[in-house]
């Protein structure tokens, strides 16, 4: 098929090199010019593991190509799937200008039937809408389909080539054909619906998520006051097969592009249909408590936070991905910041401030070691490979001092921290050679 999608970000890209991988005839267009520059010589503008050598492969074959020329991006495709960001506005609400912007160039352009499928995350209704912006500004005939896209960042390629299930929400048996048709190679399981059901059920899949994730770190809460272990108690809750052992990994909470975003946007949506989603705000007010449980573990360990030498390890939301939008490591930093300590941040990828204010006020450092040997307080904040792995007894060696260690995701046993005699905090889990308060280590 012919296949044009616009916005080249994490998710638009994602989509458009693996469309042309199964075999469709692709075209990726951005309003970031700079951005398709970069594309089409064959470069990713963002870590997403995997993606650059398929990219380049189907741009040797001929299969994908990129352009910022609407006209021919839009005029004779079979499928324009719009997959641009959807950003909170400050009030939770979704701002949709992104989607407005680009059907409207889409619905000018269009000359023969065209399906338009709605890739991003929209509030329900919106296909609605965008059916009614497109009616306006043409006569040729044409669909609208939800079809909300459930990739992960870090593992994107991985997801797509292993999804649980494709939503097609159409009022269109024709439109729902050719969109199953163009998925087909992937072999997912397809559950057609009605567009507003579809739209739903993206956030609803979301804020399942992320309430597993708050209610585990709500139990991690509870396991440090009763002695228990919140890795034992997820692993055991996880057996049983109604619960599922994914999404049950206690720690810093939930950061990233979407998941804070997604749950403020239903909020929203729910209050303005006067429908009020107690468990859900419960959710997010959880997960914002999650850096300063962290942090007060430091505050209680520092009499004093002031000129305390703390290495933040991991900047990222998550792993495997340069991706920092909402981080929790930003939030750690700032508040660190505020009471007078000085910082040294160590990722594997993420190397630079970006424009960042609070990582410009950082020192980066080259290496774990680099940023060990420095620091008198680590935090784990990602769990990278090369964090998660680096062995616990190297903390000290390295340093020829003792580094205070503190896991905000539970990377090691509590018996390799004994073995290695490391002062060790971390969530849910009892602390390991735990020492009074001092000012020592930075007096
Ligand atoms: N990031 C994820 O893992 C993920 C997963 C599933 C769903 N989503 C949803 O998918 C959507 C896109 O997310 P993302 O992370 O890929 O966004 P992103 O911010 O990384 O990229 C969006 C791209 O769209 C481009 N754009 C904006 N307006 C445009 C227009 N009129 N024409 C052409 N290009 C335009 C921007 O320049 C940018 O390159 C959002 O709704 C998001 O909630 C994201
Ligand atoms: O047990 C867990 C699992 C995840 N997280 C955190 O949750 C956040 C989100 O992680 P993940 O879901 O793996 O990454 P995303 O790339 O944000 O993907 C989510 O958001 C996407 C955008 O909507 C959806 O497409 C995906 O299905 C959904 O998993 C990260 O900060 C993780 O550290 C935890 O704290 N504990």
């Amino acid at each position: 098929m012919q296949i044009t999608v616009v916005g080249t970000g994490y998710v638009g890209l994602v989509t458009g090199v693996t469309f042309a991988e199964i075999g469709h005839e692709v075209i990726c267009t951005d309003v970031d010019s700079a951005k398709i520059m970069k594309l089409s010589r064959g470069e990713v503008p963002f870590y997403e593991p995997g993606l650059q050598q398929l990219m380049v492969r189907n741009l040797q074959n001929g299969r994908l190509r990129f352009t910022t020329d609407t006209t021919d991006a839009y005029r004779f495709r079979d499928v324009i799937c719009i997959a641009v960001g959807t950003p909170s506005r400050p009030d939770g609400a979704v701002d949709v200008s992104y989607i407005e912007q680009a059907v409207l160039e889409v619905a000018k352009a269009i000359e023969q039937y065209t399906v338009i499928v709605v890739k991003s995350t929209v509030p329900v209704g919106t296909n609605e809408q965008v059916r009614a912006m497109v009616q306006q500004h043409t006569n040729c005939p044409f669909d609208i389909v939800s079809n909300p896209e459930f990739l992960r960042e870090g593992s994107a390629i991985h997801d797509i080539y292993h999804g649980d299930r494709i939503v097609i929400g159409a009022d269109s048996d024709r439109a729902a054909d050719i969109v199953t048709e163009l998925h087909k190679p992937f072999g997912t399981p397809v559950f057609r619906t009605d567009p507003r059901s579809a739209e739903l059920i993206k956030y609803a899949s979301n804020a399942f998520l992320a309430t597993k994730i708050s209610y585990i770190n709500e139990m991690a809460n509870l396991c440090e006051k009763l002695g228990a272990n919140v890795d034992a108690v997820a692993h055991g809750m996880g057996l049983d097969r109604r619960i599922g052992s994914p999404f049950l990994q206690a720690g810093l909470g939930y950061g990233g592009s979407c998941f804070p975003k997604d749950i403020r946007a239903l909020l929203h949506m729910a209050e303005s249909a006067q429908s009020e989603l107690q468990l859900l705000r419960a959710v997010s007010i959880v997960n914002e408590q999650r850096p300063y449980v962290v942090l007060d573990k430091l505050k209680q360990r520092f009499s004093s936070l002031r000129n305390l030498r703390v290495a933040i390890l991991g900047l990222s939301f998550k792993p495997n991905t340069d991706d920092i939008r909402e981080a929790v490591s930003l939030v750690m930093m700032k508040e660190l910041l505020k009471a007078g300590a000085s910082l040294i941040v160590y990722d594997p990828i993420v190397n630079q401030a970006k424009g960042n204010p609070v990582l410009e006020s950082a020192r980066f450092a080259g290496s774990m070691k680099e940023a060990l040997d420095w620091a008198e307080a680590s935090i784990i904040v990602t769990e990278w490979d090369e964090i998660r792995s680096f062995p616990l007894l190297q903390y000290n060696q390295e340093t020829l001092k003792e580094t205070i260690i503190f896991d905000g995701r539970n990377c090691y046993a509590l018996a390799e921290a004994e073995r290695a005699g490391v002062e060790y905090y971390s969530v849910g889990r009892p602390a390991v050679n735990e020492r009074q308060p001092s000012h020592l280590l930075h007096s």
